[in-house]
């Protein structure tokens, strides 16, 4: 398993009069190269549980494990330092991290600061560089004269720099257009599929868990409410409507044909194209008149 959860809890100002209860008894595990989605209402926990992942928050009870890292409440910083790196963290708007005159010398400076040689940093900047689906004509720019999504590459190649192995994603396609969300969608599963990056997505975008997750984590009030791939979230619509969560659109319209006798064999279709497949295909079989 790539990732564990066992009983973790988390405390905002444990033992304090401020205690404030963040994260109480999660337990899952995501496979290795696993695509976890993770949503649920603005204060569900979803920012407390991926800070665990390297630590900048650790339990304060109950452990996880990251591949070969264990954290516990009683882990110290100075054994941090390696998961810090085998984890990258994309916060929301990465981009304003940004502050090197290159776009080169930014993505070159976590490499750099983490004992690689400046020349060795500036070579690996430039192909991670490609990595994001910037050409070489951007490394001498400065990372301020870019498009916001063009900047957010940028950030998440200086992130990619230190060769992660989970990439932890929180909101980042929050502020883009739609064709930049899909870019950076995109982006993700390649470097999911041809890097093998086990990827943690946090996310408001149902279109996004249908289309890229392998397996979703629902969080209320601080709860773990259920995990389950998809198809198994979203077929559930009753169970939905009590958590208040939304179906995909796709999935929505599907759930309004079904009102009207339209049959899923298949299951519940979540994505557009998953939804024209199975209505071409009823449409194939039954003739025109029967759709
Ligand atoms: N620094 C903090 N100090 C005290 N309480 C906090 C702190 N950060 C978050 N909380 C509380 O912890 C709970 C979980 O918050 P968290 O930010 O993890 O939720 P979230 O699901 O990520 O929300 P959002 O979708 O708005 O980012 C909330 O009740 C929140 O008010």
């Amino acid at each position: 398993m790539a990732i564990t959860f066992e009983h973790v809890g988390y405390t905002y100002q444990a033992n304090t009069p401020l205690a404030t209860p963040a994260l109480t008894d999660v337990s899952f595990t995501v496979p290795d190269h696993g695509y976890l989605a993770i949503i649920g209402h603005t204060g569900s926990g979803k920012s407390t549980l991926i800070q665990q992942l390297n630590a900048l928050l650790k339990p304060t009870t109950g452990q996880l494990t990251v591949d070969q890292f264990t954290v516990t409440p009683t882990t110290t910083n100075a054994d941090l330092k390696p998961l810090r790196r085998h984890v990258g963290m994309v916060f929301q708007f990465p981009e304003s991290q940004l502050f090197a005159e290159t776009i080169r010398q930014d993505i070159a400076f976590g490499p750099q600061n983490f004992g690689l040689d400046p020349d060795k940093a500036l070579k690996l900047a430039d192909e991670m560089l490609a990595l994001v689906g910037l050409d070489a004509s951007y490394a001498q720019r400065s990372p301020f004269e870019l498009s916001g999504g063009q900047m957010r590459r940028v950030a998440i190649a200086g992130v990619l720099a230190m060769h992660p192995k989970v990439l932890v994603l929180d909101e980042p396609t929050a502020g883009l257009d739609p064709q930049g969300r899909q870019e950076m969608m995109s982006l993700f599963e390649r470097l999911h599929r041809e890097q093998g990056l086990t990827i943690v997505l946090v996310t408001h975008q149902m279109e996004d868990v249908a289309q890229y997750a392998e397996q979703v984590a629902v969080m209320q009030h601080g709860t773990l409410l259920r995990v389950g791939t998809p198809q198994e979230i979203f077929s559930d619509v009753a169970w939905l409507r009590t958590a208040d969560l939304d179906l995909p659109r796709a999935a929505q319209f599907a759930q309004k044909l079904a009102q009207r006798g339209v049959n899923w064999p298949q299951g519940l279709p979540l994505t557009a194209d998953d939804l024209a497949a199975q209505l071409a295909a009823q449409w194939s079989t039954k003739g025109v008149d029967h759709v």
